[in-house]
C-alpha cells in the first residue's frame, strides 16, 4: 500500500484536543502516515494550560533526524515551537532534507492566555520559517503580532495577508475565528494574486479547543496527498467546520472538536469531497 507520510513538529497537550495529539487523529482520518518531533510538553485540559516544559534543541534536532534518516516526508506542519532555538533548529533540519510541503501554525498564545511561544520568538519565525513556508495560517491576534499591524476590517485582513506573502510565504490562510464578523466566520485565503473567502455560520459553542491544531495538520494531510493548496484550505475549512458543529461535550471548560465528524458526515453524504 502506497501511503504519504505528513509529520507535525509541535507541542503535546495531555488533554488530547490540541496540538500533536489533535495532528495525529487528523491525518490518522485523512488515511495518512502520521509521525511527530515533540517541542514542548504541556499539562493541559479543557480548562487550561497547568505547565509547560520545553524539550531541548537536541531533543527536537534528534526527533527530525530520526525521521529523516529513515522515513520520509511529503508534508509537514509546525505548531507549538516555544523558542528561537528551536525555530532555528526546525528550519535547519528542513534545509538539510529539502521537506516541502510546509504549513506553519504561528501558534503563539492558547485559548486561556498561555504564552505557547517566547516573545522574541517572533522574530524567528519571520526570518527562519515564513520563507521556507507553503502555507502560513496565523489567527487575527497572530497575524497583529507578526505584521505589526491592528486587523479590525475585511480590508485590514487581506492587507495583513499582502504582507505576511512578501515575508516569503507561497501563501496565507488569516482564519476568522477570532473576528467579530456577525453571524459568520470567514477564513481569508491569499496566494499571491488572488483572494478567496471561507464563510460558514458561527457555532455558539465553547468545544472550540485545538481548531486551529486541526485546521493545519488537514492542510499538510492533503498537500501530503498532493492536493493544491487551495483545495487543500478549502477541505480543512470543511473538516473544522464539521468537527466543531458536532462537537464531542468532552471536560469542563473549552472543550475539544470531534475529529470523527467530517468522515462520519462524508459517509452521510453530506460533505462533497
Ligand atoms: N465559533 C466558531 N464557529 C465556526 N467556526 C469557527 C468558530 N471558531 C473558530 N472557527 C473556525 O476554526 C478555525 C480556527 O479558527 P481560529 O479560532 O481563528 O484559530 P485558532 O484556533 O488558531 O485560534 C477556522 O477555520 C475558523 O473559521
Ligand atoms: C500543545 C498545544 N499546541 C497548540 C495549542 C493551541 O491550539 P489552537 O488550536 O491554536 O487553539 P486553542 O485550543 O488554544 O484555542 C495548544 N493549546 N496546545
Amino acid at each position: 500500500m502506497n501511503v504519504k507520510h505528513a509529520l507535525t513538529i509541535a507541542g503535546s497537550d495531555s488533554g488530547g484536543g490540541a496540538g500533536i495529539q489533535a495532528d495525529l487523529k487528523v491525518f490518522q482520518e485523512l488515511q495518512v502516515y502520521g509521525m511527530s518531533a515533540i517541542t514542548a510538553v504541556t499539562a493541559q485540559n479543557t480548562l487550561g494550560v497547568h505547565g509547560v516544559y520545553p524539550m531541548t534543541v537536541e531533543a527536537v534536532e534528534a526527533q527530525l533526524t530520526a525521521v529523516g534518516e529513515d522515513l520520509g516526508v511529503d508534508a509537514l506542519k509546525t505548531g507549538m515551537l516555544f523558542s528561537s532555538e528551536i525555530i532555528k533548529g526546525v528550519a535547519n533540519k528542513i534545509r538539510y532534507y529539502e521537506w516541502k510541503n510546509i504549513v506553519i501554525d504561528p501558534v503563539m498564545i492558547a485559548k486561556g492566555g498561555s504564552k505557547l511561544l517566547e516573545d522574541e520568538a517572533v522574530t524567528a519565525i519571520i526570518h527562519d520559517l515564513i520563507p521556507l513556508s507553503t502555507v502560513i495560517t496565523p489567527n487575527i491576534p497572530e497575524a497583529e503580532v507578526l505584521t505589526g499591524a491592528k486587523i479590525v476590517t475585511i480590508k485590514d485582513r487581506k492587507d495583513a495577508a499582502v504582507s505576511l506573502s512578501k515575508m516569503g510565504t507561497k501563501s496565507v490562510v488569516i482564519k476568522g475565528g477570532h473576528a467579530e464578523d456577525g453571524e459568520n466566520v470567514i477564513d481569508l485565503f491569499y496566494d499571491g494574486e488572488e483572494f478567496y473567502e471561507f464563510k460558514n455560520t458561527r457555532k455558539n459553542t465553547v468545544n472550540t479547543h485545538g481548531t486551529g491544531c486541526t485546521f493545519s495538520a488537514v492542510i499538510a494531510a492533503e498537500l501530503a496527498k498532493g492536493k493544491e493548496i487551495v483545495e487543500a484550505v478549502r477541505i480543512a475549512v470543511m473538516f473544522t467546520q464539521a468537527a466543531i458543529t458536532e462537537d464531542l461535550n468532552i471536560g469542563q471548560g473549552h472543550g475539544p472538536t470531534n475529529h470523527w465528524a467530517y468522515n462520519r458526515q462524508l459517509n452521510r453524504g453530506n460533505l462533497d469531497e
